[in-house]
């Protein structure tokens, strides 16, 4: 897989880097990174190999210069394409997409996942995908889907919108969206579900792709609402494409896909067992696909995609992008004013695309004049504390 960045069709405002001490990107590496380090050491009983390796990515990613994989593996002659030029530089001079993106490679390289051996294949980030998936919480929103069954369509149907968005922040469940308007609105700063609905109903029973970000609580209602989509006839096939590998901590490989399946086909509340259901003669049927590519593991922007990842999604009425890595991926990781239209950001895409993202990193785009204001004036780290959503849209010209 050969890919060049390619620059996007507006002018490049600077890429985020993470050398800037204090920042939130510079904060993911030496704040964020030491804890889950330990969190991942603690989870699993590697050994003292696999231990001391993932203590000299820590100790290397954080004060010292990038150093190429050393294992082989069968992405490592595109790591080393991708690399050059950055071999001995210091990590926070490459793109902060980059270096994070590279990080978590060289995590799996230090636990052995690519080795052969005990550890090969073994989920670093299981424990904590599996704890929260067996949580009573889950217990809590599957019994909520109960709820949602009573309420008129287009209801029902902003519901599953809002929790498949909310469900990037886990705490917003169906119960609680069932109640809510739609929408938490009042923190949504930007909110093109309207035109996400038309655009879904003017394309009824074309192939809606969704490009999953999060295990357990986010891929739950991820699966409901693409449940909706099929069932109401919106798409006639959906095709979720998941992580190759375990990326980012959360993010869902295809055993997490089938783990959140049978959370709900074993649901004892009797909706959420129905749509488990039908999920999975979805998947019997083929009308639900579940594909993986390995340029989502990429530490690329999507206008970089290659050629066959982009044929395959220039077949979609609809790509539908979930969480905040993708929607970094997207726009392009860079310091947009965030008044720069969402539509100039994404020309590059080869289909209609959404965005259901919680802001959790510095890029934003298509936010008006009035919520950069207002939100500013909140004088709260706004664009990275979580506590924000948006959707936003680019129909088919
Ligand atoms: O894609 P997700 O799971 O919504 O969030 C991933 C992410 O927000 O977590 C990191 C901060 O912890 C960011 O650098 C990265 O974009």
């Amino acid at each position: 897989m050969s890919t060049k960045e390619t620059s996007p069709t507006v002018s490049n405002a600077p890429v985020i880097r993470s050398d800037v001490p204090g920042s939130f990107s510079w904060g993911v590496f030496h704040e964020r990174h030491p804890k889950l380090v330990r969190q991942v050491l603690d989870a699993l009983p590697y050994g003292p190999a696999e231990r001391a390796a993932v203590e000299r990515l820590l100790e290397e990613s954080t004060g010292g210069v990038l150093e190429p994989l050393q294992e082989e593996a069968a992405d490592v002659a595109q790591w080393r394409e991708w690399g050059a030029g950055r071999w001995g530089r210091p990590w926070g001079e490459a793109p902060f997409l980059w270096a994070e993106s590279y990080f978590y490679r060289r995590l799996l390289e230090a636990i052995g996942y690519f080795r052969p051996g005990a550890w090969r294949g073994i989920d670093p980030f299981a424990p904590f995908k599996d704890a929260e998936l067996a949580g009573s919480a889950v217990d809590d929103e599957l019994a909520a889907l109960s709820r949602l069954d009573g309420l008129p369509e287009t209801r029902r149907a902003a519901a599953l919108l809002s929790s498949a968005l909310w469900g990037n922040r886990a705490d917003l469940s169906f119960g609680i969206t069932a109640d809510a308007t739609g929408t938490a609105a009042a923190d949504l700063v930007a909110d093109d579900s309207a035109t996400l609905w038309s655009e879904l109903e003017r394309a009824h029973g074309g192939q809606v792709c969704v490009v999953a970000d999060n295990a357990g609580r986010e891929l739950l209602p991820d699966l409901v609402l693409i449940d909706h989509l099929l069932a109401g006839g919106l798409a006639a096939q959906v095709v979720l494409y998941v992580k190759p590998q375990p990326y980012y901590v959360s993010d869902a490989t295809t055993a997490d896909v089938l783990a959140a399946l049978d959370r709900l086909r074993t649901a004892p509340a009797p909706a959420a067992g129905a749509i488990g259901g039908r999920l999975w003669r979805a998947m019997n049927d083929g009308a639900l696909v579940v594909r993986t590519h390995a340029f989502f593991c990429a530490p690329l922007p999507f206008h970089a995609m290659p050629a066959d990842l982009r044929a395959e999604l220039a077949a979609a009425t609809m790509t539908i992008l979930k969480g905040d890595l993708n929607y970094r991926r997207l726009v392009g990781d860079r310091l947009w004013p965030p008044t720069t239209p969402f539509g100039d950001t994404v020309r590059h895409f080869p289909s209609p695309v959404a965005a259901l993202r919680t802001l959790k990193s510095e890029v934003v785009v298509g936010l008006t004049p009035a919520t950069v204001t207002r939100l500013d004036d909140t004088a709260t780290p706004w664009r990275t504390d979580g506590r924000h959503a948006l959707i936003q849209v680019a129909a088919r010209p």
